[in-house]
């Protein structure tokens, strides 16, 4: 597989090894990503990860990780400035046990490390050091891992660590080429990857359903690989609102159609049975994410 992928065949085989030990503990690590960038991908690796937290049927101890090196935006989201990020564990001043932020919002922090650009591409022992420390934390019942946009090694990496990716997408023709490109460069490292797409942005469950059908038979017809179908995030003005104010939006306003539609998404992660609502189009919607087909 790894001759046609980005690593290396001895460090892909490295962290296929080091994935084997992750059965020691019940931390189930999830990595976000995308193709293209500004697709949502931090708004919903930290949105998610808050509604997995407060899930009323069975709240999950959640760490939300932001693995971009460059451009670190989790704690912006929020309004934290955290004295340590993953730089400092990185260049092994910190442990990550020493970085991690316990937020006001019920969930963790492991922030990013904003403006070290020219260190984004880490070296392979430094990948692998960094991979290591994120498997010895236990105590998560999630690690959601906000992996940068595109194509890149150390992205490529993150996703090979982790038990189940999550490529968010936008109805956008470019956004979609994209997902398809990212699909394309995991399969080409491993044969096993875990995949879920997420379709952000739509206007409708109708548009929704028809571009994610779409990615996911052409990955089945070209990649030879089944993606399974996570669901969909509304285009919502609650989003920007959320961002300016630095309150997350599952916070802000937790009845926007924005949060009906992660927590549908985050219930179908934990194989929680969608209840039935009783009024408008909240019916409509609960009775669609129910047919979705996976
Ligand atoms: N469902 C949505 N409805 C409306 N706006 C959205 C939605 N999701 C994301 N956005 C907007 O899209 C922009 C990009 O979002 P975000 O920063 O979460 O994307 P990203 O994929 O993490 O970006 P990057 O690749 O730069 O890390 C933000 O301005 C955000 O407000």
């Amino acid at each position: 597989m790894t001759e046609k992928g980005i690593l290396g065949p001895d460090q892909a085989e490295g962290l296929r090894r080091m994935m084997g030990s992750f059965a020691n503990h019940d931390t189930k690590i999830i990595a976000i990503t995308s193709g293209k960038g500004g697709v949502g991908k931090s708004s919903i690796s930290l949105n998610l990860g808050i509604h997995l937290a407060r899930m009323k049927e069975s709240p999950q101890k959640v760490i939300v990780m932001d693995a971009d090196l460059g451009l670190a935006n989790i704690n912006v989201l929020m309004g934290i400035i955290p004295k340590y990020n993953l730089m400092h564990v990185i260049k092994g001043q910190k442990k990550i046990s020493e970085i991690i932020y316990k937020t006001e919002y019920n969930l963790d922090i492991i922030a990013g490390a904003n403006g070290f650009s020219q260190l984004a591409n880490l070296k392979d022992e430094e990948k692998q050091n960094l991979i290591q420390a994120i498997r010895e934390i236990s105590y998560a019942d999630y690690i959601i891992i906000d992996t940068s946009a595109g194509i890149s090694s150390n992205v490529i990496s993150f996703l090979l660590a982790a038990h189940e990716i999550i490529v968010v997408a936008t109805p956008e023709p470019t956004s979609i080429t994209d997902a398809y490109g990212v699909i394309k460069a995991i399969v080409a490292e491993t044969d096993n990857a875990n995949i879920k797409l997420l379709m952000n942005r739509v206007s409708s469950p109708a548009e929704a359903n028809k571009v994610s059908q779409r990615i996911i038979q052409i990955c089945g017809q070209f990649l030879n690989i089944k993606v399974e179908n996570l669901g969909f995030v509304f285009e919502d003005p609650v989003v920007a609102a959320a961002v300016k104010k630095q309150i997350p939006f599952a916070f802000l306003a937790p009845n926007a159609p924005v949060n009906l539609c992660l927590n549908h998404i985050a219930k179908r992660l934990l194989n929680i049975q969608v209840a039935d609502e009783d009024k408008g189009w909240f019916k409509f919607l609960n009775a669609f994410f129910k047919r979705m087909p996976a």
